[in-house]
């Protein structure tokens, strides 16, 4: 398994582009399902996530070309093996996605259930309700969940009981090619919601309200090519600036956008550091001082988001100050807090809320990746801290992060990867 080995201190200053959003390009590659001819996304980032998906839709017989230029082609065609098997789903709980795609398109989907993982049980019977309500019948059998509709789904309106992104992106490919009108209340909101409902338009769906709480599909019988390029990852853009704000340095991210990120970037400011903002770009600067503990909540968006958590917490590891962290959304999410205090951070865990008193300086140890996030604070605190860290089980880490360690070198910071 690889390992990442950074010497700490390390410098951050420099300038990055950042990549296409993962957490929207997967369900946009899973929505490519509906299709009824080729479809080219552009800005795809590479990731073991997006390789895992891609994996996906072509044991399904869908016919990908990938071109390092123009992108990727989907031609959904060709589908004709409507399972996603337990070994893709095992690595990728975003396998889920193509559950509403595949059911909308040719009535049957089998999905291996996804079930929990490192930060949470991570249930998905909103999406399996909201489907039921749409007229498909669902089964639990042998670890898979069996979804059938005899001819087209119906729109209905569905209330989901909780703000879920992957149910809400679920339910709105299902109903774009519904028979009539779907209503979605209490929608997640999140940017990437809004970047799949604009892919799906582009394809010729009719959705009104993404974005919103309230989301109107009106489902069309057909659904056709397209080309489109994938929102910047703004979970990226928050990590470097996080990884800046935390050594005391400066970066300039490139072709990203500040308005998706305003949560987060609240936080810095309050943190002490000196914010620019252009059209498709931000600069964070800290003047070499040290930030200042900022204590926040997770929520879902325009909220915290509980994917920026665990980055901040390593900044207020170092910071000046006491600050409180509560974990809202995945019961287990601050499970980085061990390995931040393994090297000599002071975190006081009191339920979901982290109780984070900064120190000076850190100590280089080695560590656990446990989660993508989680792993992204431990390369955070590594670089700030004194002497060598040594990162294990960085998996974690790729499923997310594109050439991560190439793109801190950019920074100037001291970390190399070790194949293992
Ligand atoms: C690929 C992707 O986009 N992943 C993101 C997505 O995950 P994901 O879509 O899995 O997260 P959800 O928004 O669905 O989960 C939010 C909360 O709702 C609960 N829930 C969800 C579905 C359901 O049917 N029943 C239920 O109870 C979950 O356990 C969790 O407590 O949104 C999360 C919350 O912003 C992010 O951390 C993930 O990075
Ligand atoms: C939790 C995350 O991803 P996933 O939902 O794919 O596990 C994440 O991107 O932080």
């Amino acid at each position: 398994m690889d390992k990442l080995i950074i010497e700490g201190p390390s410098p951050v200053d420099g300038t990055l582009n950042i990549s296409g959003a993962k957490n929207s390009a997967l369900p946009i590659l899973a929505a490519a399902l509906l299709a009824d001819g080729p479809v080219h996304i552009r800005n795809l980032p590479h990731l073991n996530d997006i390789t895992t998906m891609i994996a996906l839709l072509r044991c399904m017989g869908t016919d990908i070309t990938i071109d390092e230029k123009l992108g990727v082609e989907i031609d959904p065609r060709s589908v004709n093996e409507l399972t996603a098997p337990y070994e893709m789903v095992k690595t990728m709980r975003a396998s889920i996605l193509v559950l509403g795609p595949l059911l909308a398109r040719h009535g049957v989907a089998n999905v291996s259930f996804p079930g929990g993982c490192a930060i949470g049980s991570r249930p998905v019977d909103i999406h399996l309700k909201g489907l039921e309500a749409m007229g498909a019948t669902i089964n639990v059998e042998d670890g898979f969940i069996k979804a059938r509709s005899s001819g087209r789904l119906k729109g209905a309106t569905i209330v989901m009981e909780k703000v879920t992104v992957g149910g809400t992106e679920n339910l709105l490919m299902a109903a774009a090619l519904a028979e009539g009108k779907t209503v979605l209340q209490n929608a997640a909101m999140e940017p990437e919601i809004v970047d799949l409902a604009d892919f799906l338009i582009a394809m010729g769906a009719d959705i009104q309200g993404a974005g919103t709480g309230t989301i109107t599909v009106h489902g069309v019988p057909k659904l056709g090519s397209c080309t489109y390029d994938v929102m910047p990852d703004r979970i990226e853009t928050g990590t470097f600036l996080a990884a800046a704000a935390a050594a005391r340095g400066r970066v300039r991210l490139n072709r990203t956008r500040a308005d998706i990120l305003e949560s987060v970037l609240v936080k810095f400011e309050e943190a002490g550091a000196h914010l620019s903002i252009g059209p498709d770009w931000i600069e964070l600067d800290m003047k070499g001082n040290r930030p200042k503990a900022v204590s926040f909540r997770t929520a879902p968006y325009p909220a915290f988001p509980t994917d920026m958590q665990s980055q901040l917490m390593a900044m207020n590891a170092v910071a000046e100050g006491q600050a409180t962290v509560t974990e809202t959304i995945f019961e287990n999410r601050l499970i980085q807090v061990h390995e931040l205090n393994r090297m000599g951070a002071d975190i006081k865990l009191e339920g979901n809320t982290a109780i984070v008193t900064g120190v000076e300086r850190l100590t280089g140890a080695p560590v656990m990746a446990s989660d993508l996030r989680a792993s992204a604070s431990l390369v955070i605190a590594g670089m700030v801290a004194e002497g060598t860290t040594v990162v294990d089980r960085i998996y974690h880490i790729d499923r997310g992060y594109e050439c991560i360690e190439e793109k801190l070198q950019q920074l100037g910071a001291h970390i190399r990867r070790v194949p293992g």
